[in-house]
């Protein structure tokens, strides 16, 4: 298996070659040997499933609990959102990058980023490996609605916790 990595202000594009045959395809997206520079273990997997109109985040750690991420869609299509909060990186950048299901491609997130997901079909699902634990005691969070990006979303559905959370003005002042 081929792979390449990108490098997007930060976050990593990862590129897989899949093996295909008349029955199908086959995409390996985690291979320790491949990933030992980026992600070289693997504490927790999830898989996630969404409706059309679905936010999720835009969350992140603290400090040492801070998550790397990998994401890879597995059905329908998304937008992957990733905020750097890294004082000295672009911080307060907002990065866009839309995810299909069953694409050729992951992210890397790092966990010096927030991040989060908005879900542009129903039955999106996707799945995150983390080196690092949950740890819901560490998480914090930037509003969606204050990354001065519209995703042009009819019904956005959002948890009471994720409407709640600090915009992003707020959060970069404070990391200054
Ligand atoms: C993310 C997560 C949630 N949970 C539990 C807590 C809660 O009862 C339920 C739903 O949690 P949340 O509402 O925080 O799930 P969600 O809003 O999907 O949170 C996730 O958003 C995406 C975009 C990310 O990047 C993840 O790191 C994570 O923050 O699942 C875990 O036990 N382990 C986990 O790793």
């Amino acid at each position: 298996m081929k792979s390449s990595v990108t490098d997007l202000s930060g976050i990593k594009k990862i590129w897989f070659t899949p093996f295909v045959d008349f029955r199908g395809d086959l995409l390996k997206i985690y291979r320790r040997e491949i990933f030992q520079d980026l992600l070289p273990n693997v504490e927790e997997i999830y898989l996630s499933r969404s409706d059309k109109g679905v936010i999720r985040g835009m969350h992140y750690q603290l400090g040492s609990k801070a998550q790397d991420k990998l994401v890879y869609c597995i059905t329908g299509r998304m937008l992957d959102v990733s905020i750097d909060l890294r004082p000295d990186g672009n911080l307060g950048l907002v990065h866009v990058e839309e995810l299909i299901g069953g694409g050729k491609s992951a992210l890397l997130i790092p966990g010096a980023f927030a991040h989060g997901v908005i879900v542009l079909e129903d039955h999106t699902s996707f799945i995150s490996m983390s080196p690092q634990p949950y740890s819901p005691g560490d998480e914090r969070g930037i509003r969606w609605d204050t990354l001065g990006v519209d995703f042009g979303l009819e019904r956005p559905v959002v948890t009471a916790k994720d409407q709640a959370w600090p915009s992003l003005d707020e959060v970069v002042s404070q990391l200054k």
